[in-house]
């Protein structure tokens, strides 16, 4: 049969980036994968890893490098460059990555301007870089990914604690993707009942198993790159379902659930009490104080539209 999806794009050749095409040949939903990094050496000797593994599987995703330009046609491009620098927060780590990262998200924003497909955008922190990605490209489709993982590493967390199936485990960490990612423990169900939500517990977990993955094995790339997958099967409509993305929900830009069905995405935010509330704008101040304040680290080109 087939494959149902022309081409996507793959921006960044590093953990997340690799991670994310590897399951793309393996996954064989798409017939063309185009991967473009900061240097030519690393672009192409992913597509030499990847074309091995083509041959090995006998896979039909073709691969091969291109330039960001050049993905226009693509039906979705995965952002997830990541600027050279060292990274000494010790809190709010992700939105360390602002000043460094922004100009190349910048960049390529305007390289994809008027982009009709559906860009992820991975790089950090991602509620703002998704923010940037869409006003300077235009495009209509963008979705910011961390909510989603956040929620997956909750529901863990929760099982872990109460001693149950993961399976059993419903509820939702929605706004940034960080230190102020808001806990729905209202709205949270085990086994369809109500759950007294260990704060202190879930919050260290969060925090401290990136750092753990980080510090085991460099950078985490399995979880963020399935759920770019996730994500690209939801906005493709090759599946049906929830999923928290970062988009721009009533002129906020914040990770909130999204139901997809064919590809259509509608919010579907749970209840909230009073504290999730507060916490929610909280976080949507943090962040557009973070996006308000990018100006300086964009030259005037980045930083505007043409
Ligand atoms: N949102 C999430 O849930 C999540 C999860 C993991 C990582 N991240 C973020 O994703 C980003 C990438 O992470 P990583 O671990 O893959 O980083 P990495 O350092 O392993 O790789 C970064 C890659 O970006 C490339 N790059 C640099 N400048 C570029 C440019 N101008 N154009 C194209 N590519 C360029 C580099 O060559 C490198 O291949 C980081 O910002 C990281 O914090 C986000």
């Amino acid at each position: 049969m087939r494959p149902p999806v022309p081409a996507i794009g793959v921006i960044g050749a590093g953990a997340v980036g690799q991670t994310v095409s590897t399951l793309l040949m393996g996954a064989g939903w798409c017939r063309e994968l185009l991967i473009a990094s900061g240097s030519p050496t690393s672009a192409e000797a992913l597509v030499a890893d990847l074309e091995d593994m083509q041959q090995v599987l006998d896979a039909s995703v073709l691969v091969r490098t291109a330039h960001p330009s050049q993905m226009g046609h693509c039906a979705a491009v995965v952002v997830c460059p990541r600027a050279k620098f060292t990274n000494t927060a010790t809190a709010d780590v992700r939105m360390a990555g602002r000043a460094a990262n922004a100009p190349i998200v910048a960049r390529l924003a305007h390289t994809l301007a008027g982009y009709t497909g559906t860009a992820i955008v991975v790089t950090n922190p991602v509620d703002v870089m998704t923010r940037l990605f869409a006003e300077i490209s235009g495009s209509r489709q963008v979705y910011g990914l961390g909510s989603n993982t956040d929620t997956a590493r909750y529901r863990l967390t929760l099982a872990h604690h109460l001693r149950v199936p993961v399976d059993a485990v419903d509820g939702q960490v929605i706004g940034e993707h960080g230190d102020d990612a808001v806990v729905c423990a209202s709205s949270t169900r085990v086994g369809g009942l109500p759950v007294a939500v260990p704060f202190a517990e879930v919050r260290a977990e969060l925090s401290a198993r990136p750092r753990r993955i980080n510090h085991g094995v460099g950078r985490a790339r399995a979880g963020p790159a399935g759920a770019v997958l996730a994500a690209l099967r939801a906005a493709l409509g090759l599946t049906d379902g929830v999923i928290e993305l970062c988009v721009n929900h009533d002129g906020r830009w914040r990770g909130i659930p999204l139901r997809f069905t064919a590809g259509q995405p509608t919010v579907c935010l749970p209840a909230l009490d009073h504290g999730e509330a507060q916490r929610l704008l909280n976080a949507d101040n943090k962040l557009r104080t973070a996006y308000d304040t990018l100006t300086p680290h964009l030259t005037e080109q980045e930083a505007n539209p043409e």
